[in-house]
């Protein structure tokens, strides 16, 4: 039986709403906040609109445009006739280094000088084609909005990282009103005071102050990402809907406190199961890895015995010193464990990553080092038993979706949050300290591998992926439920 939800593409037909619009499809510019893990589940998002019978325009900037080109080789941003990629500029100076721009400068980029370039891109699709009759924009690229009003069209925000994460960004506001950032000083950073739990926040009990997104860790009252964070979201509120990158279940509390504060929203995730119920191998073809990925690691998963080997990965973004990359390798070599490691280019700061020759000669016949990969891929091959991760959103629910128990990492942002929920409310990780060190890594890799712990964690893991399914199967699916919502919505 075909789900509800893709009944009128795939046998064809063109959605009825369209009637209110004329004969042409719904036209849907798609725009992503220029990084990795933004891009992916906006790109998903455009599948699924897609799916649906929209006509997509999906805007990257052009130091990724050219990136993607580099990565996935000349046409695969062709597209299709109804799925089509264009650009604009991001505003930073030119550069052709194979890397994840600078997150701050972005983002006072984007603020500041997109726009001009998207009124004008809007300009022309209305000008050259079907006009253009909604935008789906990445929550942080709020400038949307401005174009949006003018043309007097639906704007729908995507927030692309975890419900929690975007609550604690709610209280910027709040923590700097009630004096608790910026830092007094430095010492504020080992003294303790992070561990002040914040006994105020609607839907989130005992998060302490270090479980917030990272950027109050600051002392400059100025902080760039402290103002462009609150603001963002503070424009959020004048959305036609926010959609969000998680499904009820799994962050309920703190989804009803949002619910009451904001423009409509729709929980539509895991997409990615959403997007496994339909089979266009056209769609298929459309990628959008910025690395060029390496096909050997799933090759080498499949010599492996299931649930032998750890995946580590720290996403898109985070930089680590040499030092940190030395307490992992050792780490990792002590624990006995298998490994599959992924090196970004661009991970170690200042340089590229160097590991000592007798870690790589220690561990040759049970460790593989590559420098991007298919994740998804990774993480649903059954040779996988656990992730070393940063908390990146995208990678927790990739790994919710594949059953894999996870060890924390977090970088920056609002990975903090996502770990501590990980760790406390989910069952599903175990922190490891920020001033990493050798043994801990052993120790957890181990316990995650072959420990009690490991094995309640894993038993966890399962009953989300279970959730995560039940949440995008019809017809009674949260998710599966509220992207028909938001359908209708968007159509009206
Ligand atoms: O070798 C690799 C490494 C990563 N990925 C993919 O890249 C994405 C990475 O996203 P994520 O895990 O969320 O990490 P970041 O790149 O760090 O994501 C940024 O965006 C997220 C969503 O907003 C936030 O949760 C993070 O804090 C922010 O750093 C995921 O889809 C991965 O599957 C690959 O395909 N291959």
């Amino acid at each position: 039986m075909i789900p509800k939800y893709f009944q009128l593409s795939v046998s064809g037909g063109h959605p009825n709403p369209s009637a209110k619009m004329g004969s042409e499809k719904p036209h849907a510019v798609c725009i992503p906040y220029p990084a990795q893990g933004h891009i992916n589940p906006m790109l998903k998002l455009a599948k699924l609109l897609h799916c649906r019978g929209f006509r997509i325009t999906f805007v990257n900037t052009e130091f990724n445009h050219t990136r993607l080109l580099n990565a996935q080789g000349p046409n695969c941003l062709s597209g299709l006739p109804t799925f089509q990629f264009e650009t604009i500029p991001d505003g930073l100076p030119p550069s052709d280094v194979d890397a994840t721009q600078d997150i701050p400068s972005l983002c006072v980029s984007t603020k500041k000088n997109c726009l001009a370039p998207f009124r004008r891109l809007l300009a022309k699709l209305n000008h050259d084609g079907p006009p253009v009759t909604c935008i789906f924009s990445d929550a942080i690229m709020s400038f949307t909005l401005d174009a949006a009003q003018e043309l007097g069209i639906p704007d729908l925000l995507l927030w692309t990282a975890s419900a929690c994460g975007f609550m604690a960004y709610v209280q910027y506001r709040s923590l700097i009103d009630k004096g608790f950032t910026p830092l007094k000083d430095e010492s504020y950073l080992t003294n303790g005071y992070l561990d002040t739990v914040v006994d105020w926040i609607p839907g989130m009990k005992g998060i302490r102050l270090k479980d917030l997104p990272s950027f109050i860790r600051t002392t400059d009252p100025d902080d760039v990402m402290l103002d462009f964070a609150m603001g963002e979201l503070e424009r959020a509120r004048k959305a036609s809907a926010i959609i969000f990158n998680t499904f009820d279940a799994l962050e309920h509390e703190v989804l009803d406190a949002i619910a009451p504060m904001y423009p409509p929203i729709y929980t539509i995730a895991p997409l990615q199961l959403l997007l496994d119920q339909i089979h266009d191998s056209e769609l298929q073809l459309i990628e959008s890895n910025l690395w060029k990925e390496e096909p050997e690691c799933l090759k080498w998963l499949d010599s492996k015995e299931p649930n032998s080997v750890v995946y580590v990965n720290y996403g898109s973004i985070t930089v680590m010193t040499p030092q940190q990359l030395i307490e992992f390798a050792w780490g990792l070599a002590n624990s006995n464990q298998s490994f599959l490691w992924i090196l970004r280019p661009d991970l170690v700061s200042g340089e590229s990553a160097i590991l000592p020759p007798e870690f790589v000669a220690e561990t040759e016949d049970r460790g593989l080092l590559a420098g991007w990969c298919l994740q998804e891929q990774v993480l649903t091959h059954q040779a996988i038993g656990g992730f070393l991760t940063h908390n990146g959103w995208n990678s927790i629910i990739e790994g919710l979706c594949a059953g894999v128990p996870m060890i924390c990492w977090p970088f920056f942002a609002e990975q903090q949050t996502n770990c501590r929920y990980c760790c406390t409310e989910w069952g599903v990780g175990m922190e490891i300290d920020s001033d990493v060190k050798r043994d801990e890594v052993a120790k957890l890799v181990r316990e995650l591998m072959e420990g009690e712990k490991g094995k309640e964690m894993k038993k966890k893991t399962m009953e989300w992926k279970h959730t995560a399914e039940a949440a995008t199967t019809g017809p009674d699916g949260s998710s599966y439920l509220n992207l028909e919502k938001m359908f209708e919505h968007v159509l009206l």
